[in-house]
């Protein structure tokens, strides 16, 4: 068990006023008063529905033994220590990274941010590094990982105590390297304060999670605060055709470097093909053939070559070892059914920009005789504002369309059907019906294919479950595309 008295956790937090003594033995920490006691030291935070001050009290009832916190009670207990501090989340990013022993200093830890292709490019660098030979960690919404292991994500990038004690867990398990997704809520909430990084990569910037964070300028500096942070001794690798991302390198102490299939760039890339059986680059003067399919891929794939190569790793063989790699689960998954001929792809894509990309691809690589039914619906309690755009872009790019229901949460999914369809143009409107139970949505797109279509079936990706006032049913896009077509075959 980790015993740390209080002081040393503060080595690296501005403390403006201590009440008790820091001398007090720490064995551990959180940020939610149910689980404090005798030992603990508490983090009140201010939150988006609560504020932890409130908590306080009970955390002392509780025997806690320290509260860092941003405005001290009006009375004291004289059991338990009292930290002041501007910042309580900063300062729990600290406290949690010095009580694991700083493991992020220990590995070399590469965070990837931007709206999309996080999990793809943090996916596909952890295999890279594996096949390369290294033990490695990673830190995703789809699964945490420790070499084979695999353990349960509940956020793309848990909260501090979560995330230093993972890193910990890496690194007793001989782990030389990390990769992890690196989401504006983490930044915004501190979650990543502390954390020494040997790199960070910048994907794209689109519209996503102004529910949060109210303004695109605030959700852009949310991820330019990650860059902002870098120690110098990073390498801060941005996507230089994307709009934002020379932003993401000013004020940055890092290592600048760029990468782009379009113009000069430290890593550039040229579309020689894109094809259903993968994508043809031409990269640094070697030709190679992928397996992953799509422009956005291509993106994804200069993004983690140029990362190894920063990390030191050696051009040719990253290369190769990349040529063989497919992607994470739920990114562009195909369901064949074979006797029907059709085509199911199952991708993650629930923002404007990852549909419009994956509806791209799809029309270019698809034959022009092969129509596209695009299954997709908005998540409830989330960002509203995409929901019109969204529908937009399905049925333009799509030749059918089944709007239905995503992870609806507490709404109404006939609510958010109706602000969808709001986004339905004239001349589309007669290609898009509208289906709330996403089964039966994904079952008339089947039928509605001829042979040889595309169904695709967007939003959810990976995850096996559905989420309908606060309970996760299981729910799993790919199992029911099988169970559908296997019905049809019967
Ligand atoms: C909107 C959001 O980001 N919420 C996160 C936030 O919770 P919150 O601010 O709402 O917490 P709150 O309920 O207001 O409570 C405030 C504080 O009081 C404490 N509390 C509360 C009750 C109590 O009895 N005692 C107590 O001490 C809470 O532990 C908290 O520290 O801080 C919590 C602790 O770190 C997170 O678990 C929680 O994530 C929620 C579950 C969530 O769904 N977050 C999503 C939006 C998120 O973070 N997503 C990004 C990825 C986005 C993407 O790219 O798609 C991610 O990194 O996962």
């Amino acid at each position: 068990m980790i015993s740390l008295p209080l002081f040393s956790l503060l080595t690296d937090v501005t403390v403006l006023a201590q009440h008790g003594s820091t001398d007090v033995p720490i064995t551990g920490l959180t940020l939610d008063s149910r689980e404090a006691g005798p030992g603990v030291a508490f983090g009140a935070l201010r939150g988006t529905a609560t504020d932890g001050h409130k908590f306080i009290d009970s955390v002392v009832a509780q025997g806690g033994a320290a509260v860092v916190c941003e405005e001290l009670p009006a009375v004291l207990s004289p059991a338990t220590t009292y930290v002041l501090v501007e910042n309580s989340a900063a300062a729990l990013g600290h406290m949690a990274a010095a009580f694991y022993g700083h493991p992020s200093r220990q590995l070399r830890l590469v965070g990837i941010t931007g709206t999309n292709g996080k999990t793809s490019c943090a996916t596909l660098l952890h295999k890279l590094l594996r096949e390369l030979g290294y033990h490695a960690g990673l830190l995703s919404t789809v699964q945490n990982q420790i070499d084979e292991e695999v353990i349960p994500a509940t956020h793309t990038t848990p909260d501090a105590i979560r995330l230093n004690a993972l890193l910990a867990r890496m690194v007793a398990a001989g782990c030389t390297h990390a990769c992890m997704e690196v989401s504006s809520h983490a930044v915004a909430q501190h979650r990543v304060t502390g954390l020494h990084f040997a790199g960070g990569v910048f994907t794209n910037l689109t519209h996503d999670h102004l529910d949060y964070h109210g303004t695109f300028d605030n959700y852009l500096k949310a991820k330019k605060g990650f860059f902002d942070a870098l120690p110098k001794t990073a390498f801060a690798l941005t996507n230089a055709d994307d709009k934002r991302g020379p932003v993401m390198l000013q004020n940055t102490a890092a290592r600048r470097e760029t990468y782009s299939l379009r113009g000069a760039a430290t890593f550039r890339a040229k579309l020689i093909g894109n094809e259903v059986h993968g994508l043809h680059l031409e990269i640094d003067g070697r030709e190679i053939l992928f397996r992953l399919i799509g422009v956005f891929n291509a993106y994804n794939l200069l993004a983690v070559y140029g990362a190894a190569v920063l990390l030191g790793e050696d051009p040719t063989e990253a290369l190769t070892i990349l040529s063989g790699l497919t992607t994470a689960p739920g990114r562009f998954e195909p369901v064949v059914s074979k006797k029907q001929g059709i085509t199911g792809i199952v991708d993650y894509a629930h923002t404007p920009d990852a549909l419009e990309n994956v509806l791209q691809t799809l029309l270019e690589i698809r034959q022009p005789s092969q129509q596209i039914i695009t299954v997709v619906g908005c998540g409830g309690n989330r960002d509203a504002a995409k929901r019109p755009i969204m529908a937009n872009l399905a049925a333009r790019l799509s030749n059918k369309v089944v709007l239905t229901a995503d992870n609806p949460r507490f709404e109404d999914p006939n609510d958010i059907l109706v602000q969808m369809q709001a986004g339905v143009t004239a001349p589309d409107a007669a290609k898009v019906r509208t289906i709330a139970d996403r089964r039966e949505a994904i079952k008339t797109a089947v039928e509605l294919a001829g042979a040889h279509d595309i169904v695709l079936v967007a939003g959810k990706g990976h995850e096996n479950y559905q989420e309908i006032r606060g309970v996760k049913a299981p729910f799993d896009d790919k199992l029911i595309l099988t169970e559908i077509f296997s019905e049809l075959n019967k």
